[in-house]
């Protein structure tokens, strides 16, 4: 024992200390724990940088990976504020789930459901489409007005599905959607995305929730597409979309018959034309001729062959929501239940426009009225990017069965616009995206 202690204290020590073998364990050793703590380190960094919370997540460069974002949600906190602004607030009241909540058509509508005592609960990705800054101050809005955004995207089922064990919704207003006609050349894969993939994703929910709720979506003027018989109506032909945007919307009036067919879903598609109006959208005509004029940029005005005008049937936001909120009141319930239907269901589409065409030139000259400038223009040829020469909504079937009346002309909407515009941008102290 003494001559092994002795060993080990005296012939071990020195031979530790001297032995290539023990020397190189302990450089390898602490090599090991060396690796190891960088590594933990890394890791840490690299679960920190996907994980955290969506509000410092700046969003992907690339659009067409927007939908990869992760979002929070979930935890007791987060169900009461869900339940909270989904809690009907009057008699005969109803509760909504608006889909693209953040949108200018979404906030709008949210708005004005709130106000007539309905639950209300917003879902929205905040992609960057267009400049975020303006979806946040529209979600700022409704937050004030009781109205909680879910942050998250119509393609995750998941949070769906949840949102319907949550709260028994009794209507879905869909309005999510990849806007805009001609950048669906730029990005074709986002409206395959959000304007496909993403409305079965939601008609997947609301198909398996109980109660099913009824539905009520936002489809588009442009799925006349190359249809010249004006002015449009509902019994027009729609097989010819001039435009990718359009071709998803009439997919999505196909793909809603199927889910109206099967498993008994209420569906209404509202065929929207051209809406303008204040907490727009930057990407339209209006929005970003406005900016362009009081910057004092040239801005393009498209004109058809032969020095032909091209026309839109301009309609001003709050006839559209008086419109998306007679759909809601007149929706039937879905007849389906657990999956299954059980009987016929409603389905509907409407006309919502204007009745009355405007040449874009016109629209440029009361803008220009409005802001006591002259704006700097270059005519050209209207290119081949998925733009009409004109659309004309015949709107007598949602005036016979929605009580649809549209009262605002484009001179009297667009002063409510700039006036909006002008506030807002605070006189070009916060930039237009
Ligand atoms: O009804 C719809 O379903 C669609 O309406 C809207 O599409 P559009 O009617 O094309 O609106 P918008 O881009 O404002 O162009 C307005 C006019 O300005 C012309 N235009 C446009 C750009 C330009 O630089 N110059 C120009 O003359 C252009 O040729 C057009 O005549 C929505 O964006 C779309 O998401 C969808 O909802």
């Amino acid at each position: 024992m003494l001559k092994h202690s002795s060993h080990l204290e005296n012939t071990g020590k020195f031979k530790m200390e001297k032995s290539p073998y023990f020397h190189n364990k302990s450089r390898w050793h602490s090599s090991l724990m060396k690796l190891t703590f960088w590594s933990f380190i890394f890791l840490a960094l690299i679960f920190i940088f996907f994980y955290r919370s969506p509000s410092s997540n700046p969003l992907p460069q690339d659009p067409s990976r927007r939908s990869l974002r992760t979002y929070n949600w979930g935890g007791p906190a987060w169900e009461k504020r869900v339940r909270s602004s989904a809690r009907i607030r009057s008699r005969d009241g109803v509760s909504v789930l608006v889909t693209g909540a953040a949108g200018f058509v979404g906030t709008h509508v949210s708005t004005a459901l709130k106000m007539r005592g309905n639950g209300v609960l917003g879902l929205d990705n905040f992609n960057d489409y267009y400049d975020p800054s303006l979806k946040r101050a529209r979600q700022a809005l409704l937050d004030r007005s009781g109205v909680f955004i879910v942050e998250g995207d119509i393609n995750d089922s998941t949070l769906l599905r949840k949102l319907f064990e949550v709260v028994a919704f009794t209507h879905v207003m869909h309005l999510a959607a990849q806007a805009g006609v001609r950048y669906a050349m730029e990005n074709p894969s986002s409206y395959v995305h959000s304007n496909i993939a993403g409305l079965v994703s939601l008609l997947e929910a609301c198909k398996s929730a109980n109660p099913q709720p009824a539905i009520v979506w936002a489809s588009s003027s442009s799925v006349y597409g190359l249809n010249s018989k004006v002015p449009f109506s509902e019994k027009d032909r729609t097989d010819q979309p001039a435009s990718l945007y359009a071709a998803t919307k009439k997919a999505g009036e196909e793909i809603a018959h199927t889910y109206n067919h099967i498993y008994g879903l209420s569906l209404t598609a509202l065929r929207f034309f051209t809406v303008y109006g204040p907490w727009g959208r930057p990407d339209m005509a209006y929005f970003f001729f406005t900016r362009d004029i009081l910057k004092g940029k040239t801005i393009s005005i498209f004109e058809a062959a032969n020095h032909g005008t091209v026309s839109r049937d301009f309609t001003y936001i709050d006839d559209i929501v008086k419109g998306c909120l007679a759909a809601l009141d007149t929706a039937e319930k879905s007849t389906g239940s657990g999956g299954k239907k059980k009987g016929p269901a409603q389905f509907r589409i409407y006309n919502l426009g204007n009745t009355s065409p405007v040449p874009v030139s016109d629209l440029v000259s009361i803008l220009e009225r409005l802001l006591k400038v002259n704006a700097k223009k270059n005519i050209i040829k209207l290119p081949q990017n998925g733009d009409v020469r004109l659309t004309h909504a015949n709107i007598s079937l949602a005036q016979r069965e929605l009580g649809y009346k549209p009262s605002t002309d484009l001179q009297s909407g667009l002063k409510k616009f700039v006036k909006w515009y002008l506030g807002y941008y605070s006189g070009g102290k916060k930039a237009a995206g």
